[in-house]
């Protein structure tokens, strides 16, 4: 059975202020994050339904994203970004997330510095599978 349709909600460009970066002057401002998020997910039953209820809500997702941002205060963006990735997986109904998360003002001669990451949710048949070969593997040992 192939899948002929991919769906995704986007945010572009949010940007947050927040204590970010591994030197000892960073830790005392707060900067700005820019940030870009894409999440996979199937917007079929919105598309219909014409209601927000059914929708995976970007406004949320901007304010747990900016939120989250605040109350990390990671060092590095590789951490800030693997972090917000999780939670994402964790909380919206998405099978993928795109996450981009860059500093503007980090470097002068640079427009922005900073990581993209790609994370999947665990799909359920290959936790169990996972689990399996795990198990086979400790029974053999
Ligand atoms: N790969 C990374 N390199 C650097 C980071 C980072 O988060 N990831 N951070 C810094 C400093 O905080 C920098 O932004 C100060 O200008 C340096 N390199």
């Amino acid at each position: 059975m192939f899948h002929t349709e991919s769906d995704v909600v986007f945010v572009k460009g949010l940007t947050v202020e927040a204590v970010i970066g591994v030197y000892e002057w960073e830790r005392a401002i707060n900067q700005p994050i820019r940030i870009d998020i894409v999440l996979e997910t199937d917007i079929s039953k919105a598309a219909v339904s014409d209601d927000v209820s059914d929708a995976l809500n970007y406004k949320a997702v901007c304010d747990d994203v900016s939120r989250w941002c605040k109350e990390i205060k990671a060092e590095l963006l590789e951490h800030l970004a693997g972090e917000i990735a999780e939670s994402l997986l964790a909380k919206y109904s998405c099978q993928k997330v795109i996450l981009s998360v860059a500093k503007p003002t980090a470097i002068k001669q640079a427009e922005a510095v900073g990581v993209q990451i790609t994370r999947y949710a665990k799909a359920a048949d290959n936790q169990s599978a996972e689990n399996e070969t795990a198990e086979s593997k400790s029974d053999n040992a």
